[in-house]
């Protein structure tokens, strides 16, 4: 046979205009998102430099690393937001020492506040506590929302106030701050080459319901949702949004949810390893210096945020493209982990 009677062949003809489709298809789309992606707004080295951020829960764990990276990126003001008067004061003392130390410093040394407050407190309160602070300091400008602890318990031996408690510590400590800072954070102080942020401090157990973590994973969730409907008022305005979702993070909180925990959780979440407190505050800060819209860490992270895409704002061209041509495929290897999650459970009961 020759090659001119065998491109007659209608299975050929029809094989050659699906492989066209299918690429002109995803060379359209993937243009037509190109052109539709906003542009990322990064918070430059210079802008870093007149900023004055305001950290909840930055006396200790993830929020402690990230006051220390703030520092070394030359803040001009950081608040460390904190229940506790002599883990804050120890802490000012501590970060104040390490600030003056910074090596290569082409700004002044970060100036250390501290501000003593139950973020569970009544709003009047907070509010009023936040303003007095902001008064008599300057204004917010970057926003980090890392307060937070977690209870590892199956529903039944889960009781009924935690889920009151985990929603406290967890989801209102962030809608508070936010609440009372917004107006100002969107204001026209900041513009797209000036950009305030606000990162709001989710969990991988936020993207995935883990057995034994009931009312923490609903908390966690609850912040993916607020911050999806969020980031819609902030279009616009020149005010970034971020959301990490950290794995397990070697932390005295992490220390502590441990004692109780129920092994079948341990075995499950163990799967994505155990971070520094140092590396987990340092992608977050990236991510909110690189303007990303979400902030997840390594390939399970980057798999459950992919698979768990839904109706979310896409992030980046890579985003785009994984999830719309691949998210079939992740999907399946998502169902093979459920199987398996459901096995182990199965197994125990
Ligand atoms: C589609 C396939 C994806 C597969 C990967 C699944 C692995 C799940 C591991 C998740 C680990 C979650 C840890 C959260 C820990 C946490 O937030 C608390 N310890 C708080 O301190």
């Amino acid at each position: 046979m020759n090659f001119s009677l065998s491109t007659d062949d209608p299975l050929v003809i029809a094989l050659i205009i699906a492989a066209i489709t299918i690429v002109a298809a995803v060379v359209l789309l993937t243009l037509v998102c190109a052109i539709l992606l906003p542009s990322r707004r990064k918070i430059s080295k210079r802008q870093w430099s007149t900023s004055h951020c305001l950290v909840t829960g930055g006396s200790s764990g993830i929020g402690k690393e990230l006051v220390r990276n703030l520092i070394r990126r030359g803040v001009k003001e950081v608040t460390i937001v904190a229940r506790n008067k002599a883990k804050l004061s120890a802490a000012q003392k501590e970060f104040t020492t390490y600030a003056r130390s910074r090596p290569n410093q082409s700004s002044a040394p970060t100036t250390i506040h501290v501000l003593s407050l139950d973020l569970s407190l009544e709003y009047g309160v907070i509010e009023t506590s936040i303003d007095k602070h902001v008064s008599e300091t300057s204004e917010i400008t970057n926003l980090f929302l890392c307060a937070g602890s977690a209870l590892a318990r199956v529903a039944t031996d889960t009781p009924p106030t935690s889920y009151h408690g985990m929603m406290s510590s967890n989801f209102y400590t962030c809608t508070t701050l936010i609440k009372i800072l917004l107006p100002k954070l969107t204001s026209n102080a900041f513009t797209k080459k000036n950009p305030s942020s606000i990162l709001i401090t989710s969990s991988a157990a936020g993207q995935i319901g883990i057995y034994g973590y009931t009312a923490y994973s609903a908390s966690k969730f609850a912040l993916k949702g607020y911050s999806d409907a969020l980031r819609l008022e902030l279009a616009g305005k020149a005010c970034n949004l971020t959301i990490a979702f950290p794995p397990n993070t070697d932390t005295p909180g992490f220390e502590e949810e441990n004692k109780g925990k129920p092994e079948i959780t341990k075995y499950i979440e163990d799967g994505a390893g155990l971070w520094s407190a140092e590396s987990v505050a340092d992608g977050m800060v990236e991510a909110v210096a690189e303007g990303y819209g979400f902030k997840y860490f390594g390939v399970d992270g980057w798999v459950l945020h992919n698979v768990t895409a839904g109706m979310g704002e896409v992030d980046n061209m890579t985003d785009f493209v994984i999830q719309v041509f691949f998210g079939g495929l992740l999907r399946f290897i998502g169902i093979c982990y459920g199987w398996m999650f459901r096995g182990i459970a199965k197994k125990s009961a």
